[in-house]
């Protein structure tokens, strides 16, 4: 296969350009630019340099300033056109001169090898986005984690580890008998950590998805790949929680543990790498625990949701994707909420809910009572109806295909209220009417100032129907049980990320950012005002970059 190596004026692909061959082209040579103030609208001239492939035409990228037609795909489902790019972005707008950091933002950016392309969302390798705040100018960049997962894909040109669908093909009996072994020690499971990325009280940053292995280390700076984050403790197990709580002052997460069903509640300090103990959960239903993709805390209290949403050892095995993935759905094996008290490890409640199925829980605080005593857990998620088929819409091939089509199941904010007087049930009820949010739901973030605490506003993505993905920003408020929203046509913004004023005393003082996918090929980087909800600032990229997942925010030290 040849490769041509051009100096390009545009940025931009031409329509005969495929994703599978960009993404191919990186694979097959790392690729790096630094621009200044590229324009994806005016095609001013760049340093940019591209590498080409030609090979089947699979998935046709967007051309630039087309609209979208059958044959091309959203921006947002298209692998990353290279492997790191970085450049000084033009403000429109202004943003507050208080904005000084780093906003992260981690997901998946590459979902092809070579012509093979991943089937779901959640497989594609890690690319982390940064956008780099200084007095009201924004410096930007994107680069690929150097997982081993990746790396080993790049140099073999197939995939070698098993991802969230994706398994690898075994060329004989006896490399299918080691893939097994593998399995169980956990040598054959990605490490490809594409889900999210916090800031330790440390000040180390760590990208993470559900395999322990896949807790990686960057430099938030130049979004370089600095090494494993390796537990030193001896806790075992393969995978925890995607989304653990992390302050200043400690990380806390959740160890499911599929053999004797149940999780761990574990803690870890600052500057350390062990993770210790604070009690364990058994679980009430089975075979197996609940997904534990996240989890909410409250000031005293560690919630630890048991959904009927269960892992499946028999489908980590299976070589071909299931229809629910690693995980099976056991209505008859019920749902349950347990509380742990942090400070001893003992658990205060265990009550049955409703079917739930959630991926974000919001937030959680405790409700007292008229002489201040505690008498129940409010924990919020973005709730899926009890229905599972949003996994199935986050198959690829329905993401690229379906756009426009209003085939997005509804959710809404469940509110589970957890009593702590011994009762045995607890409820689950929509916070406010889900029309107010198009009843798509999900990517939520609060004031961290508000973790664990009686709050008001939830940023999230909504819905602005007809379509197949939430395509909203929307400003939730929780008291008034009203939504604000953000939307322009055609686009997919990823989750709205709250950063609060330095010294605010309002909830809402802030502001919000998103990174938002046009459908042609472009996209731009969002500043909405926390509390009016208005656009303040907007900063193009080069060229338009996929969904990703989660961020975080690093201050300016
Ligand atoms: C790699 C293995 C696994 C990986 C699991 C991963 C990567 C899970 C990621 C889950 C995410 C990103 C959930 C996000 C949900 C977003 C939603 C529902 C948005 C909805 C919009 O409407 C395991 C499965 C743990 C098994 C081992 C191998
Ligand atoms: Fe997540």
């Amino acid at each position: 296969m040849a490769s041509l190596a051009l100096s390009a004026t545009s940025s931009y692909a031409k329509p005969s350009l495929t994703a599978a061959s960009d993404a191919h082209d990186h694979l097959q040579k790392e690729v790096f630019v630094h621009g200044r103030g590229i324009s994806c609208q005016k095609n001013k001239k760049s340093d940019l340099i591209m590498t080409r492939v030609a090979t089947k035409p699979t998935i046709t990228v967007p051309a630039h300033g087309k609209d979208l037609t059958s044959t091309q795909v959203h921006t947002a489902w298209t692998s990353i056109r290279q492997e790191r790019w970085e450049g000084d972005l033009d403000v429109e707008g202004q943003l507050p001169l208080w904005l000084n950091g780093t906003y992260l933002r981690n997901g998946p950016g590459l979902w092809n090898i070579g012509d093979y392309g991943f089937r779901h969302l959640f497989d594609g390798y890690a690319m982390l986005v940064g956008l780099h705040f200084k007095n009201g100018r924004l410096t930007a960049g994107h680069r690929q984690i150097e997982s081993d997962a990746y790396k080993a894909a790049r140099k073999n040109k197939k995939l070698c580890y098993r991802e969230f669908s994706e398994v690898p093909k075994q060329d004989n009996f006896l490399s299918y008998v080691g893939d097994l072994a593998g399995l169980f020690s956990g040598a054959s499971l990605t490490d490809n950590a594409n889900t999210g990325v916090v800031k330790l009280g440390d000040g180390r940053v760590v990208c993470l998805t559900e395999t322990q292995k896949g807790s990686i280390i960057v430099d938030p700076e130049t979004l370089e790949t600095v090494g494993k984050f390796e537990y030193t403790d001896m806790l075992g197990g393969l995978i925890h929680s995607a989304h653990p709580i992390v302050t200043d002052s400690e990380f806390l997460t959740l160890l499911p543990d599929l053999i004797n069903p149940g999780y761990l509640v574990v803690r870890m300090e600052p500057g350390s790498n062990e993770r210790k103990v604070i009690g364990r959960v058994e679980c009430r239903g089975g075979p197996a625990p609940g997904w534990v993709h996240s989890f909410p805390v409250t000031e005293h209290y560690v919630v630890v949701p048991e959904m009927p949403l269960r892992y499946c050892a028999q489908n980590l095995l299976k070589a071909e994707p299931t229809p629910l993935y690693k995980f099976e759905w056991h209505p008859e094996s019920k749902a349950f909420m347990h509380v742990m008290c942090k400070a001893s490890g003992k658990i205060v409640a265990s009550v049955e809910v409703p079917l739930f199925v959630t991926f974000h829980f919001i937030n959680a605080y405790e409700e007292k009572d008229e002489e201040g005593r505690v008498k129940a857990i409010i924990a919020d998620c973005c709730e899926h109806n009890a229905d599972t088929t949003v996994l199935d819409k986050l198959r690829l091939q329905e993401l690229r295909s379906a756009h426009g089509k209003d085939v997005l199941p509804d959710a809404r904010i469940g509110r589970l209220t957890i009593p702590l007087d011994g009762s045995p049930k607890g409820t689950l009820e929509a916070a406010m009417d889900p029309n107010q949010h198009g009843r798509g739901l999900d990517m939520c973030s609060i004031n961290p100032a508000y973790l664990g605490q009686e709050y008001r506003y939830a940023y999230a993505c909504g819905a602005n129907r007809p379509c197949n993905f939430p395509n909203t920003l929307t400003k939730l408020d929780l008291e008034d049980k009203s939504a604000t929203t953000w939307y322009e046509e055609g686009t997919v913004p990823s989750e709205p990320f709250f950063v609060g004023r330095p010294g605010a005393t309002e909830e809402d003082d802030g502001v919000v950012i998103s990174i938002v996918s046009e459908k042609n090929g472009c996209g731009y980087a969002v500043v909405l005002d926390g509390c009016t909800f208005q656009e303040i600032a907007r900063a193009k990229f080069p060229y338009g970059l996929p969904y990703g997942l989660h961020g975080c925010w690093v201050p300016k030290k």
